[in-house]
């Protein structure tokens, strides 16, 4: 039997995985690798082999309330089907917060599982539903190892400054200072950087995650030295339905004046914001881009979108002293070459010289010349749970060994 590891990266209405053959491979290698969308409303499953081949696809109706239990059991059973062949040896997850405690992946116990419930105010959209199939998992297979694998772990040597809020002293002691997310993604895409062209791997490269949640991420020789992502994972840019960076003094003024409470306050800048609020359409770029050519609210909600990645792309090429490469990645970045060239031509002060066949052709580079170069490179964090599941195992045999 082939011994296999499942890498699950649990989001608010979507469950990704990955099955991973793992013996004797000094790189574990995807067998499988499947999407559920829309859990809970009109859920729908694409499983594909490793040649890109789809070899399952499903769909349940809204009646059904397919959620992520059941995915996960769905997963699970799956897996089971092909038992002949497959001996599934441990489970990694992403979880988006790991706080102070969590600088790298662990092996989950009732402690870790008390220490990350502790995190679900840090990271409410997310944290429940990562820590969801741990439990159920837990429940069904409870002698299967399991890693969680932690978002902010890939920001924790940000410099002091990068991390620091100008608040007092004590509010920093006791954790609120700048954390970072979509670790995974970018320690992806500063691993395989010099693979693209060897120069980059120790180069000044600002990383575009834009998918649900988007953020900025710059990396100096494949190190963060800074993030849009603070705290929680609503600053910085505007997402599907969070509003990214927000005067403090907009809380207060809705809290007082307009008598919201705080949990109706939390439901506007989490679920009601960002390209959804500013549309009043939908959080989800596809919709957007159709509807923009003849709807001035989708189109407005595009625009914000670009501004204000370009003025954080400014910021964080200050923070970096120059630029030499950008990377788009995420749901957006990998699939939307709308929004690349708006804004790269609204960076083309930076001296982005756009290649407009190849942006829209799929290449993976797609400026030309002299300037800093702009690159299109799909993101796998299920791969990196994956890599980091082998190396909390090695030193948990070796640990047991000696
Ligand atoms: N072809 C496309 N054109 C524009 N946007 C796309 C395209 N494909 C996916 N997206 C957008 O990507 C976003 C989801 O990104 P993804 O990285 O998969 O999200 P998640 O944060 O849930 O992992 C959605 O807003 C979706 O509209
Ligand atoms: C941290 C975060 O925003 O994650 P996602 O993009 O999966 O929503
Ligand atoms: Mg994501």
């Amino acid at each position: 039997m082939m011994p296999v590891f499942a890498a699950i990266n649990a989001g608010l209405s979507s469950l990704k995985f990955q099955i991973f053959e793992v013996s004797n491979l000094a790189e574990p290698r995807a067998v499988f690798r499947g999407v559920f969308e829309g859990l809970k409303e009109s859920a729908q499953l694409i499983v594909k082999d490793r040649c890109g081949m789809v070899c399952a696809k499903l769909a349940w109706g809204a009646d059904e309330g397919f959620d992520h239990e059941a995915a996960l059991a769905h997963v699970a059973s799956w897996v089971s089907e092909h038992q002949a062949r497959y001996k599934l040896v441990a489970v990694g997850h992403r979880v988006v917060h790991g706080g102070h405690a969590f600088t790298g992946p662990v092996l989950v116990d009732d402690h870790v599982l008390k220490r990350m419930e502790e995190l679900i105010p840090l990271a409410p959209l997310h944290q429940p539903h990562n820590l969801e199939p741990i439990r159920a998992i837990r429940r069904r297979l409870p002698h299967v190892p399991q890693v969680a694998c932690f978002d902010t772990a890939f920001h924790h040597d940000l410099p002091q400054l990068s991390q620091l809020f100008a608040l007092p002293k004590g509010m920093t002691q006791q954790g609120i200072r700048r954390y970072g997310f979509h670790g995974l993604s970018y320690e992806y895409i500063a691993s395989v950087l010099g693979r693209h062209d060897r120069s980059l791997a120790s180069a000044r490269v600002i990383v575009a995650h834009l998918g649900n949640g988007a953020s900025l991420c710059a990396l100096k020789g494949g190190v963060s030295v800074a993030t849009t992502m603070g705290f929680s994972a609503l600053d910085g840019l505007p997402m599907a339905t969070r509003c990214g960076a927000l005067d403090p003094g907009v809380i207060f003024y809705m809290l007082r004046e307009m008598k919201l409470d705080p949990h109706e306050v939390e439901r506007i800048l989490y679920s009601a914001s960002g390209l959804l609020g500013v549309s009043g359409i939908s959080g989800d770029m596809r919709t957007l881009r159709a509807l923009a050519p003849t709807d001035a609210d989708a189109r407005q909600a595009i625009d914000l979108f670009i501004y204000r990645i370009v003025r954080e792309t400014g910021s964080l090429i200050a923070a970096l002293g120059g630029l030499d490469a950008f990377v788009f990645t995420g749901g957006i970045g990998e699939n939307d070459a709308a929004t690349r060239a708006e804004v790269l031509s609204a960076l083309s002060w930076v001296g982005f010289n756009i290649h407009e066949r190849s942006n829209w052709g799929g290449a993976r580079r797609i400026t030309r010349g002299r300037g800093p170069s702009a690159w299109v490179i799909p993101t796998d964090e299920e791969l990196v749970i994956a890599r980091q599941m082998s190396c909390v195992l090695d030193a948990e045999r070796q640990r047991l060994a000696s």
